[in-house]
């Protein structure tokens, strides 16, 4: 992986010239303008293109999983992820809809999934430590699994990919996340716990709990080390890949919770990976609004979704579609007719 290039100024403001000279009152189209220019900034295509998508989901499971954080039993992650090779999650309908290449990679599921026809299979380890009484992965294990997330971008920008959809499946995650996002912000684990995939008051004061204890292991003293201490193998493949499809100019649309905390750990490892995240939507699980404070992101869809595996990105994806379309395709002023435009 090289550097993270700069954004591209020249290309921003040629893309903010064009739209000015569309035919439509300047301004008029929100912010679809500014997802077309900074698309255009991101990409270095004064006309920039975000079709075709691709979205990756990364799966594995936590061993924070056995204190009981979670509505649901560890082994749901596999069996899930066996729906996603069958087609039949969310993740699979909104993908099929946008007309993305969707690729499920196990990091790390606890039972391997090489009994499941098109899983890519480039596991670090199977499951991570339980973060409550130990760390989740070693420093070495951290770098592997950042590598995975760097390979699949480059397989889904090898297949043509020009924007990047990071999805995960893993149970008890947003303990992990929760964890990742008091150590990166300094919030307590009061302020970033939330109810994951529903649990109820009691366990939700049972997870805060297991939150606390993690966090009392101590946070590290670098980004590497938090995501060994409290991350998890999918969180540290999808931070992995965001600083992949940053290295290479490649727009990452960003999902829920889970996915805005990789994300916020690739900002740690990489600053300017920052400049390209597009937020796709506000997740309903507690701690969103902290992520997205702590990245400065403000997200274009609100629908109280609450499901993780890029379904909200997906959702979000035809809006950064239609910013390209309206960019390049609209008639301006002078070609048009219309009176009006920049110049008159
Ligand atoms: C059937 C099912 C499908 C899912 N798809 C995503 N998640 C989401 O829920 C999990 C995180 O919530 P928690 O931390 O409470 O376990 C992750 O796997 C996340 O992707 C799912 C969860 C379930 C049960
Ligand atoms: O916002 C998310 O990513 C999320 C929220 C709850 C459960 N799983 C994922």
């Amino acid at each position: 992986m090289g550097r993270i290039p700069s954004l591209d100024i020249e290309a921003r403001r040629q893309a903010c010239a064009r739209l000015d000279s569309l035919t439509k009152p300047p301004g008029s189209l929100g912010r679809l303008e500014k997802l077309a220019a900074d698309l255009a900034a991101m990409t270095g295509e004064p006309l920039p293109r975000v079709d075709p998508a691709a979205i990756i989901v990364l799966a594995a499971d936590h061993g924070v999983a056995a204190e009981g954080v979670s509505a649901f039993p560890a082994s749901v992650t596999a069996q899930m992820v066996a729906n996603f090779a069958r087609g039949g999650a969310a993740i699979n309908v909104f993908a099929h809809q946008i007309n993305a290449r969707l690729e499920v990679v196990d990091v790390g599921v606890a039972t391997p999934s090489d009994q499941v026809p098109g899983v890519v299979l480039d596991r670090v380890r199977a499951g991570s430590g339980n973060i409550a009484c130990e760390d989740a992965m070693s420093s070495d294990e951290v770098k592997a699994a950042l590598e995975v997330g760097i390979r699949a971008v480059e397989r889904a920008r090898a297949a043509g990919a020009r924007c990047v959809i990071l999805g995960e499946m893993g149970i008890a995650n947003t303990t992990a996340s929760s964890a990742l996002l008091a150590a990166f912000t300094g919030l307590s684990a009061e302020e970033v716990v939330g109810r994951g995939t529903g649990i109820d008051d009691a366990r939700l004061d049972h997870k805060r709990k297991v939150i606390a204890r993690a966090l009392a292991r101590g946070t590290g003293d670098t980004a590497l080390d938090t995501l060994a201490r409290l991350g998890g193998l999918e969180i540290a493949a999808m931070a992995g890949a965001c600083l992949g499809a940053a290295a290479g100019r490649t727009p990452v649309l960003v999902d829920g919770f889970i996915a805005t905390v990789a994300a916020l750990a690739a900002t740690r490892l990489a600053p300017g990976v920052r400049d390209y995240l597009v937020f796709g939507h506000r997740s309903d699980e507690a701690g969103h609004g902290e992520a997205l404070a702590a990245l400065g992101g403000e997200p274009l869809l609100s629908l109280g979704l609450r499901l993780g595996e890029g379904s909200g990105a997906a959702l979000a994806y035809p809006l950064l579609a239609s910013a390209c379309a309206m960019l390049s395709e609209m008639a301006t002023f002078a070609d048009a007719g219309v009176e009006g435009g920049p110049s008159a």
